[in-house]
């Protein structure tokens, strides 16, 4: 069964999980998952973001059916992931952080044991260029970096040509140009039409490569849209914009003439407006620089940031 484009590809309504018993609760069974709703679409990138112990783990692990749930609904490719056979799951692709790969095997043959499991897979040696695999192809998996494991592991994902792919922190361990490597490969796959859901801690990943973005906390969902939406200068958050320029140091600030705004410099050349900035503000700025035949550069309205909602939401102490 084919899933049309436009329809969810996972579809979680309400999701309840109890885990334990736990020994610290006299063997009570603890509610890890109280409520939450996810939905990822094919052709898009779906992250889903939370602190540690949010709940992120789980949610994954009950949306690919690797636990039974509690209560709630959840639906992958329209069918119900815990106890689905094997075709549902030759059409998932699942890659965890930690790799799950066998350590005494050798990443190519490995790879080519994977493709001789599927009717139509992925050509082994596409994935092994694609990723950079080849400098590694024979070594002992128990012997790579990290980062190297990760690329193997997202090859292993993608051999069965997935529909749907899980990606758990996808560049964790990753230097720069594997992480530019793998992102780029997000970015052709959703293009594709896959289904793409992520988990990262990375604030960046999330805003460089999420169509859509849920953030968890305490076992529930608190916040959903794009990072667009979710990262708009919103009417309530009006007092708090921030207008940055750059110019030369010691200009004298009391002559701007914008007593509710808080104007700084810091470092020398760097000035901050904080405040409840409106265009006719910005207007006075200008007349500000005119008058005084300054010519700034580096003029940025900050909008917040993914982090900034991220901790708004989730508190910003450590959990
Ligand atoms: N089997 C279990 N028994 C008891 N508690 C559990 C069990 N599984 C998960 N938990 C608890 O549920 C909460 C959510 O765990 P989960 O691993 O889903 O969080 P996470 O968001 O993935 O965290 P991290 O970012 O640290 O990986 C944590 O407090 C965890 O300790």
């Amino acid at each position: 069964m084919t899933v049309p484009n436009d329809e969810p590809c996972l579809t979680i309504k309400g999701l309840i999980k109890d885990c334990g018993p736990v020994a610290g609760l006299d063997g009570k069974m603890i509610r890890v998952l109280a409520g939450v709703d996810f939905s990822a679409r094919r052709g898009s990138v779906t992250a889903l973001l939370g602190a540690n112990g949010a709940g992120k783990t789980t949610t994954l692990e009950c949306a690919q059916g690797l636990q039974p749930i509690n209560g709630g609904e959840v639906r992958l490719l329209g069918q119900d992931p815990y106890g689905a056979g094997a075709e549902l799951r030759s059409r998932v692709g699942v890659m965890l952080q930690d790799g799950g790969l066998p350590p005494s095997a050798r990443p190519v043959p490995l790879l080519h044991h994977i493709a001789s499991m599927y009717a139509d897979p992925r050509p082994v040696d596409e994935l092994v260029t694609r990723l950079g695999i080849g400098s590694f192809a024979n070594s002992n998996i128990r012997r790579l970096s990290g980062g190297q494991k990760q690329r193997l592991a997202m090859a292993a994902a993608l051999i069965g040509r997935p529909e749907v792919l899980f990606l758990d922190e996808p560049s964790a361990g990753l230097d720069p140009q594997s992480r530019q490597i793998v992102f780029d490969l997000i970015s052709e796959l959703r293009d594709d039409g896959l289904g793409i859901i992520l988990t990262t801690h990375l604030m960046d990943d999330a805003q460089k490569l999420a169509d859509y973005v849920y953030i968890i906390d305490a076992g529930k969902t608190v916040a959903q849209g794009t990072v667009a939406e979710l990262t708009a200068q919103t009417d309530e958050l009006a007092d708090q914009r921030l207008l940055t320029f750059d110019a030369a140091p010691g200009l004298d600030l009391a002559a701007v003439g914008l007593p509710h705004l808080v104007i700084r410099e810091s470092p020398p050349g760097h000035y901050t407006v904080r405040g409840a900035i409106t265009p006719g503000d910005i207007a006075a700025l200008s007349a500000w620089w005119a008058r005084g035949g300054i010519l700034p550069s580096a003029i940025h309205m900050a909008s917040r940031s993914l982090e900034d909602v991220f901790l708004d939401l989730s508190g910003r102490e450590i959990r």
